[in-house]
């Protein structure tokens, strides 16, 4: 039962891992979100938590990607982690010295505003994730920077890390989703009334209106989408598809009916998940759209064509 998730310990990740699986050891820290979704679709790995979505920055381009192709996976939960950042070295320095520091992009680019007053002369060197861009300044290897941004629980866990800033983040209140993925056999999760459902779309056909036909499917039946982003296939310029968070479960009757209207018209759309929202919200849902309205309306037209 191993879960894989984007390391090393000491990432966003692990803490979002932790949600799920607060005192498991079976846990394969990977270099990469397509590396951790590789271990999990050859089956080195039964799930694997990945981050998908960031309150400042957007979608993780890398999560959206990997799920849209290749074998399929299903989102089994969702879970939230507020992100904190800390500058850290291994000597203590003013900031003005600083002469390049390393970090996850996505991190990189929710510090840039502070990065730009307090440490305007320092490069910018990608890491794979925070963890690994502060551990390498631990490593035997010499690493082209000189101080890292990373979580706070890096910095407990690595006393030899010296914190030169705290809370550094542009944004305090940002905070990360992330996913756990299992296999296309796992289980459904149960309805709970505030859920979520993750869809990919391609686009069909490059033509006007195509995207109306596709947002008309969720507005008919009542169904609010609360992502919505387009993605480039990598096949050519200008084919894209659709990643799409709708509010509601496949078993509510409304998302279901949006589903088949979507599936009649796009029919490689692909399901990627229901699964409670980690926010509890629940849905706001019209009395017409609510299970009772489907089902009665469905009963009135099944009579209609089979009279008794
Ligand atoms: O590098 C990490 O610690 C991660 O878990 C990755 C990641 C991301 O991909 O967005 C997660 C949360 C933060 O927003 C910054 C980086």
């Amino acid at each position: 039962m191993t879960i894989a998730y984007l390391g090393p310990a000491g990432t966003f990740t692990e803490a979002a891992l932790r949600q799920v699986d607060p005192d498991g050891t079976d846990h394969l820290p990977a270099s990469s979100v397509p590396a951790a979704l590789a271990a999990l679709r050859d089956g080195r790995v039964s799930s694997a938590v990945v981050p998908i979505e960031n309150s400042v920055e957007g979608g993780v381009s890398a999560t959206l990607d990997a799920v849209a192709v290749g074998p399929e996976v299903r989102i089994l939960a969702e879970m939230l982690v507020p992100i904190r950042f800390n500058l850290v070295a291994t000597q203590d320095k003013p900031l003005s010295e600083i002469k390049a520091v390393s970090t996850h992009s996505h991190a990189w680019a929710q510090v840039r505003d502070w990065a730009e007053t307090h440490v305007p002369q320092a490069e910018y060197i990608p890491a794979s994730s925070t963890a690994a861009g502060a551990l390498g300044l631990l490593g035997d290897e010499t690493v082209p920077y000189d101080a890292a941004i990373c979580a706070p629980t890096v910095c407990e866990t690595h006393p030899e890390l010296l914190v030169l800033a705290e809370n550094i983040g542009d944004n305090p209140e940002a905070v990360t989703r992330f996913v756990h993925l299992g296999g296309p056999e796992s289980p459904l999760p149960e309805r709970t009334g505030a859920d979520r459902t993750t869809l990919v779309i391609p686009l069909w056909e490059d033509r006007a209106g195509a995207l109306m036909e596709i947002l008309e499917q969720f507005a008919t039946r009542g169904v609010n989408l609360s992502r919505i982003e387009s993605r480039p296939t990598g096949n050519y310029l200008g084919d894209y598809f659709f990643s799409v968070d709708i509010d509601g479960h496949v078993q509510d009757e409304r998302v279901a009916e949006a589903l088949v209207g979507l599936r009649r018209i796009c029919p490689t759309t692909r399901f990627l998940g229901s699964y409670a929202r980690a926010d509890h919200k629940p849905a706001v849902v019209a009395g017409h759209h609510t299970d009772g309205a489907f089902t009665q309306a469905r009963d009135w037209v099944a009579d209609l064509r089979n009279p008794r």
